[in-house]
């Protein structure tokens, strides 16, 4: 039993030390600073390996985790995943109850990684949603984690992306009424413009594109450099839309409980690869050899 204990014990040592060293390798080159995942697939796995449908998740939440420590470990500085969009309150009671529950585990559970590793957790979406017994917890893991600025992990729960644009857009114009109430005298209000007939011509130029982004529930991020979908899925499905504009998307067939590290280097090796960084060293090297490197300096402006 002992010998059995000590033999796993060196195994997951040298399984760390290898996965450290291909780390190290990938750092060579440019790590994406936020990674994106819907986690599809869940419901096929479990049909695949024949178990109830509520074990598909416990997989797939367990497959976070391992994506959580390995993000970390790689220097990745925002890992986010789409855990409950605003459409799945009208899956099965059942299913919608499980993930609630894996939710309500996961809070004391991140409260208890945040000890020893300085992460931010931030919950995003429309939190009223929620029941209470998730929303309390998880606005205070928020609270008690928001000082820890190395790593933020983003859990989208409630969340779909037109949701989210739109409760922008009205806590941008609900602040801007307050403040065009307050500089014309008429003092803050219930944030109502047009009362007393005071719109005027141009106030809607007083909205800023910083302003939305600032009330946007992913505004603590920047936007994703790459978004993961599994189980070979293309769609966005509502999430990040504002976001991705400029992503690189990544359908993989793999079902998401099966998401594995390989899944995750391949990404970034991909990533690496279509990086302007990359881009620009390859033509420089091509330049050299055939001499026109330096006959375009001083460079022009165009
Ligand atoms: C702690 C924490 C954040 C837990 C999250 C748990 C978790 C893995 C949630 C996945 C949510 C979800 C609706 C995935 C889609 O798979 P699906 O159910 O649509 O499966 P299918 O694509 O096979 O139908």
């Amino acid at each position: 039993m002992e010998k059995e204990f000590i033999e796993r014990k060196i195994l997951s040592g040298w399984i760390s030390f290898f996965r450290k060293c291909v780390f190290r390798v990938l750092r060579v080159g440019p790590i994406p600073s936020h990674i994106a995942i819907i986690m599809d697939g869940n419901r096929r796995y479990a049909k695949t390996k024949k178990l109830d449908e509520g074990a598909g998740y416990d997989v797939g939440t367990l497959a976070l985790l391992y994506m959580l420590v390995y993000c970390y470990e790689l220097g990745v500085k925002h890992l986010t995943v789409y855990a409950f969009s605003i459409d799945n309150f009208k899956r099965k009671p059942e299913e919608v109850e499980k993930i609630m529950d894996l939710l309500r585990g996961s809070i004391p559970l991140l409260t208890r990684i945040v000890k020893c590793c300085p992460l931010r957790v931030h919950f995003a979406g429309n939190l009223q949603l929620l029941g209470a017994d998730i929303r309390i917890p998880a606005e205070r893991l928020m609270e008690s984690t928001a000082d820890n600025s190395k790593f933020v992990f983003t859990i989208c729960v409630a969340y779909n992306c037109t949701d989210e644009i739109l409760h922008a857009v009205r806590e941008s114009c609900r602040e801007k009424c307050d403040h065009i109430q307050e500089i014309r005298g008429i003092g803050a209000s219930n944030g109502l413009l047009g009362k007393n007939g005071d719109i005027h011509q141009g106030d809607q130029d007083l909205i800023k594109l910083e302003d939305i982004e600032k009330h946007m529930y992913m505004g603590i991020a920047p936007d994703p450099d790459i978004l993961i979908r599994t189980a070979g899925e293309y769609r966005l499905s509502n999430f990040l839309l504002w976001q991705t504009s400029c992503s690189q998307l990544s359908s993989l067939f793999t079902l998401w409980p099966k998401f594995g590290i390989w899944h995750l280097v391949w990404v970034v090796l991909h990533f690496q690869r279509n990086h302007p960084y990359f881009g620009k060293k390859k033509k420089a090297a091509v330049d050299l050899a055939n001499g026109s490197y330096f006959s375009s300096f001083p460079p022009s402006k165009s």
